[in-house]
């Protein structure tokens, strides 16, 4: 069952060029959906529309079954976003804050507590939010959009900005909300790797156009692999290679050399060192978001 589907989405701002042509997305439920594409690609206006902050120019949306023109408030009512930067009150606690809008949504007083301890800020008690660090903030607009115990959560790049152990404890929250309360969420970034180490399922978006959707594993298995090799000296090295008619060229400070099985590049690994060369690394890589896109372009 998908839980959201949007079907032919076009879109372009006032004055602008077109900035979805034609976007259709299958969103399965009980689904963590990695929305990925570089700066500019048309995700933001994809969510915007789907959260039904800006008009529909052209196309349709369901969300759980409904179409979102005809039943707006029933559907929003079961969504929780993050989308731009959260409104919070920096001069309130964390509960203060939330209290506010536990208000506004008519909730359990309890539900203050339980979102807090899920996202991990229980304990920061009188704290004001304008002393809490990027990552609490995110984790707390997280808390905001739980509140209303959503079915689908929709998030625009919630860790930028955040630092490495912000976007771990991200990921680690996003990972429990899936398995441990079921809720679809659907992630965009412009980050492969970390879409790769938490989505089931992924949709790449290039110039408002959708190159690829699919799960995790039919994009790894589209993701072409290279070896990759750093040596003390990278010019014999490539000489050596050339003669046992290996391709080899240098990319970012790396001999690249087309994928080959274990038992070739253990004996590229022995020529290069019988022949007294250093070698530093070598392991089979994958392509990078970016050749992903000039594959998928290019097909
Ligand atoms: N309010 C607006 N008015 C005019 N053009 C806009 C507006 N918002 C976005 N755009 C343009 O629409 C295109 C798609 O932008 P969008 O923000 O949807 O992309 P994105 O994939 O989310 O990128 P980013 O990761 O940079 O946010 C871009 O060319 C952008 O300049």
């Amino acid at each position: 069952m998908h839980c959201l589907e949007v079907n032919d989405l076009v879109h372009r701002y006032r004055n602008g060029d077109v900035v979805l042509d034609g976007v259709t997305l299958r969103i399965p439920a009980g689904s963590i959906y990695g929305f990925l594409g570089p700066n500019g690609a048309g995700k933001t206006t994809t969510l915007r529309l789907i959260l039904g902050l800006i008009a529909l120019q052209h196309g349709a949306i369901s969300i759980f079954g409904l179409q979102l023109a005809a039943h707006r408030i029933d559907i929003l009512r079961r969504v929780g976003s993050l989308i731009e930067s959260p409104s919070l009150y920096d001069h309130l606690t964390a509960t203060e804050n939330l209290a506010l809008l536990q208000a506004v949504h008519r909730v359990d007083e309890a539900k203050i507590g339980d979102v807090l301890d899920l996202v991990g800020l229980a304990g920061t008690h009188r704290k004001k939010v304008g002393e809490f660090s990027l990552g609490m903030k995110q984790r707390l607009a997280i808390a905001v959009a739980l509140l209303h115990e959503p079915e689908l959560l929709i998030l625009d790049e919630p860790t930028n900005g955040l630092d490495p152990n912000g976007i771990v404890e991200m990921r680690a929250l996003l990972t429990r909300l899936n398995r441990e309360r079921g809720l679809t969420i659907v992630i965009s970034s412009h980050l492969l790797a970390e879409i790769e180490r938490l989505a089931t399922h992924v949709g790449i978006i290039h110039r408002g156009r959708v190159l690829f959707e699919g799960t995790l594993d039919e994009l790894q298995r589209r993701r072409r692999t290279h070896v990759a090799l750093a040596t003390n000296d990278d010019e014999r090295a490539i000489a050596l290679l050339a003669r046992q008619s290996i391709a080899a060229t240098i990319a970012d400070g790396r001999i690249v050399m087309p994928a080959m099985p274990n038992t070739a590049i253990a004996q590229v690994n022995r020529r290069l060192v019988d022949a007294g060369l250093d070698v530093h690394e070598l392991h089979t890589a994958g392509d990078d978001l970016e050749a992903i896109f000039m594959n998928l372009v290019s097909n």
